[in-house]
Parts: C-alpha cells; structure tokens; sequence
C-alpha cells in the first residue's frame, strides 16, 4: 500500500523506514535524536522520528508498537503502551519510549526504537438500542468460561 511520507528532518533520508524482509509486518522507525538518550528506570521521553506520513484513507491506522528485542532485554516499550496513528494525522510520527526497566538504558541516535504496522479499521456507527439480540456468552467474561 502506498502512502505519502514527509521527510521532516534530512538525516532521516538516509535511513527511511521499509520492511526488513519480504514478510515484515511492519517497519523499524528510528530515533531522531542529536546526541545518546539515557532513560532511567521509570523514565519516559518523546523522541522525534523526523517523519510524517499521511494515510489519508480512513479505512486503514497505523500502530506503532515496541520492538520485541528492546522490549524484552532492555525493558524499552511505549509510554502509551501502544500508538495509533489516525489516517487524517499529519504531524511528526512520535515515539514515546519508555523504561520500564530497573536500569538505565541509552538510546543511540538513529536507533531503530519502534515498529510501524499499517492496519485496516472500521470506523464504528452506533445504533442505539434497548435491548441485545442474546448471544451464547451474553455478559460474562473476564474469565468466565474457566481455565482449562
Ligand atoms: O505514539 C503515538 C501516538 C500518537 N501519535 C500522533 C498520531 C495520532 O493520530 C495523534 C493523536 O493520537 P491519539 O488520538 O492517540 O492521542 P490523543 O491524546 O487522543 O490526542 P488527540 O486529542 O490529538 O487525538 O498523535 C504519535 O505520533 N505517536
Ligand atoms: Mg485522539
């Protein structure tokens, strides 16, 4: 799928986001930093990537998601714990990273920090109504239908 991309800062050009192989489902996105980021345990940073990206069809977001190495061994996820990117969002794609970690972990500039996963979406219009048509779970949940 083809989708516009605005290069906002030109050290980003040499290293713009594509997928690592023929079956990524999404594309590593960079930190646009000037010099090392160290986060401390706890610490959360918004971090430039120097791109924009305009989906414009609104049948389709993009997530942006924590990369499973640092995530796992460094303890660097999102601060949102997940970033959607509206399809009508213009602005610099932001990453915010976090350390949830007990040890301070250094940010490189140009460090692939985040992945971008372009989805499909369904806008929702409610109807709203009295009652609900019954359903085999009907309301329960959170564990309702046992453990094993
Ligand atoms: O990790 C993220 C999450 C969001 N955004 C941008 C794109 C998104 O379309 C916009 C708004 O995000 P969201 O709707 O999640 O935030 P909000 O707090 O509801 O802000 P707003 O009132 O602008 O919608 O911010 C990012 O760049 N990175
Ligand atoms: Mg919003």
């Amino acid at each position: 799928m083809q989708i516009d991309l605005r290069i906002l800062d030109p050290r980003i050009r040499a290293c713009l986001p594509r997928p690592a192989t023929s079956g990524s489902a999404g594309v590593d996105l960079r930190a646009l930093l000037e010099r090392p980021l160290t986060l401390e345990p706890g610490q959360t940073e918004l971090v430039r990537t120097g791109l924009a990206i305009h989906i414009a069809d609104p049948r389709y977001a993009a997530l942006v998601l924590p990369r499973s190495g640092l995530g796992h061994k460094h303890g660097i996820v999102l601060g949102n714990l997940v970033g959607l990117i509206d399809s009508d969002y213009q602005g610099e794609l932001m990453i915010s990273a976090w350390n949830r970690s007990h040890a301070a972990f250094t940010i490189e500039p140009f460090e692939r920090l985040a992945q971008l996963v372009i989805v499909p979406v369904v806008q929702p219009e409610f109807r709203v109504v009295d009652s609900f048509e019954k359903s085999s779970r009907g309301e329960g949940g959170f564990g309702s239908t046992g453990l094993s």
